[in-house]
């Protein structure tokens, strides 16, 4: 069967041909003669054949780089060309979750209809006349797409459908790419595939606050011209803060599996200074999270890097924290609070857009204020220990049950009890393989009482140990008070008559014990 698109586009090229024989006869045509036969025959043609033709090339410009245009339009049409087309070709694509890709091949011919105009694509392949030795066989080969329609649709082909063929084709590229997990080992990113199965179904926590980081996420992703009218790089800020166990990864593997995006997790003490920062936040690309984890024990971001000593106070020290950002933790890296602060949003943070920025944090009263403020980092989100909402949707993923008799004992318990989501999933898990439901929820309450009991008995010991230093503390100012009112005594009776209050009189005894 002859093809529309086929015949309407070897018309054309006759009539062409014409054109040119006439062109030919050039010399023996007086000029005036000549552009009123030009302008009648280019009348005709366009009156026999109304349509109009646009080529798409696969490879373009000085270093024949692979169109991006000519790519997003094979995707486009492949879902197209395996229901139309009868000789298909599988391209190979990579980092793709379709790692093969049926595209048309030469010279088949798909329809396609937009806003009920109909258009023709057939891909054609030019093979060089001269054969050659190359090192790029396929780019000696020029295949293109050629897209025929009638010409009086020409404003909305040029105008809306091309770009939507082109838009539609990158979003399915999109849609199909396996993500990807950078680290940061050395200088450069090196990547694995993303599998995390997270997500915001999974994920323990109220409702509503899902809801609402749910919406957020959906408002960045759909605000690129919203970011560009109030001036602003489009990129978003989310610090994650809370206790260990309490879902902070798991929300950042829950979000890049949302918004289909890659994750970058840079480790700050492998970034050796600024420089280097600058570097690998350029490489990274857009549609990508951008993950500090435990951004208080990375690095010393204090702004000014003061002495080891002096920042170490005796209650600081077995804080796992301040540990850490006192330097204990090894790390040769000279990135400086300014030099993040830039990373976030300095000129060099907007290139690419589409990004988004999380830090995670077990101790948010730690962090400096500059780096922390809204604008830098737009939605604080605190993820906390479990409480019943959290708890009904660790059951229902863990034990296939949406309610129980004993889920009104757990939601008591709850309240009164610090327990993470980590530990109440640990604790859902079937142990046994007989472990059914109801035996699980009775190991979780077990689990729950216990941890009520030690939290209990801390506070216990942590009120003694208070109790205990405060009247230590009282003891001591008793001492001081006798000692005090003794010398104020001697002085008397060694006839002085000092008129002196207490305090100035134990301020200058003490001085005097120091100078001695
Ligand atoms: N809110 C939650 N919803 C679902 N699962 C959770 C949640 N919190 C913790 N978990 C479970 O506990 C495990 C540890 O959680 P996760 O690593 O996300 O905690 P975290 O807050 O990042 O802890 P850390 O501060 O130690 O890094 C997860 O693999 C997951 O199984
Ligand atoms: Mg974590």
């Amino acid at each position: 069967m002859m093809m529309m698109g086929e015949t309407w586009s070897q018309l054309g090229s006759l009539i062409a041909t014409a054109m040119f024989l006439w062109a030919m006869f050039d010399k023996y045509f007086p000029h005036h003669l000549r552009s009123l036969i030009l302008s009648h025959s280019k009348k005709l043609a366009s009156f026999v054949y109304p349509y109009i033709q646009i080529k798409f090339h696969e490879f373009t410009g000085e270093y024949l780089k692979r169109s991006e245009a000519y790519a997003a339009i094979e995707t486009y049409l492949s879902e197209k060309s395996s229901s139309e087309a009868k000789s298909l070709k599988a391209v190979v694509v990579k980092d793709s979750s379709q790692p093969v890709q049926l595209s048309m091949d030469e010279n088949e011919e798909v329809t396609d209809e937009f806003e009920g105009i109909k258009v023709w694509w057939v891909v054609k392949k030019i093979t060089p006349r001269t054969q050659s030795f190359s090192f790029y066989p396929e780019m000696e080969e020029k295949r293109y797409y050629k897209l025929t329609f009638h010409k009086s649709h020409q404003q909305i082909v040029c105008g809306k459908y091309i770009s939507h063929v082109l838009q539609e084709g990158k979003a399915i590229t999109v849609r199909n790419r396996q993500r990807k997990l950078c680290i940061n080992k050395s200088r450069k990113w090196s990547h694995v595939t993303f599998e995390h199965p997270a997500s915001f179904d999974t994920l323990a926590m109220e409702s509503k606050k899902k809801e609402d980081i749910i919406n957020d996420l959906i408002k960045f992703s759909q605000g690129k011209e919203y970011y560009a009218k109030i001036g602003k790089p489009w990129k978003r800020g989310y610090l994650l803060y809370g206790p260990p166990g309490t879902g902070k990864s798991s929300m950042i593997a829950a979000m890049a599996n949302f918004m289909n995006y890659d994750i970058y997790d840079l480790e700050l003490t492998n970034v050796k200074d600024n420089t280097q920062l600058r570097r690998l936040l350029i490489e990274t690309t857009s549609k990508s999270i951008i993950v500090i984890e435990d951004i208080d024990c990375s690095l010393d971001l204090t702004g000014q890097r003061k002495k080891k000593k002096e920042r170490v106070n005796n209650e600081e020290k077995n804080d796992p924290a301040s540990k850490m950002a006192n330097g204990e933790e090894e790390s040769n890296s000279k990135v400086t609070l300014s030099g993040l602060l830039n990373f976030i949003d300095g000129l060099w943070s907007a290139c690419g857009g589409e990004r988004i920025i999380v830090f995670t944090t077990n101790y948010v009263e730690k962090l400096d204020p500059a780096l922390i403020r809204r604008g830098r980092m737009d939605k604080h989100i605190e993820l906390s220990y479990c409480g019943l909402e959290a708890f009904k949707v660790l059951a229902r993923n863990y034990l296939d049950i949406d309610s129980h008799p004993l889920f009104v004992t757990i939601g008591h318990l709850l309240e009164e009890t610090n327990i993470t989501p980590a530990d109440v999933a640990e604790n859902l898990m079937p142990k046994a393989l007989n472990d059914d439901a109801g035996t699980c929820l009775e190991k979780l309450i077990e689990a729950i009482k216990t941890a009520k009991e030690e939290a209990k008995k801390k506070a216990e010991e942590e009120a003694r140990l208070k109790a205990e230093k405060e009247e230590r503390k009282k003891q001591e100012a008793t001492q001081e008070d006798v000692k005090v009112k003794s010398l104020a005594k001697e002085v008397k009776e060694n006839g002085v008559e000092v008129v002196i209050d207490d305090k100035t009189l134990a301020k200058e005894v003490k001085e005097n014990e120091v100078i001695a």
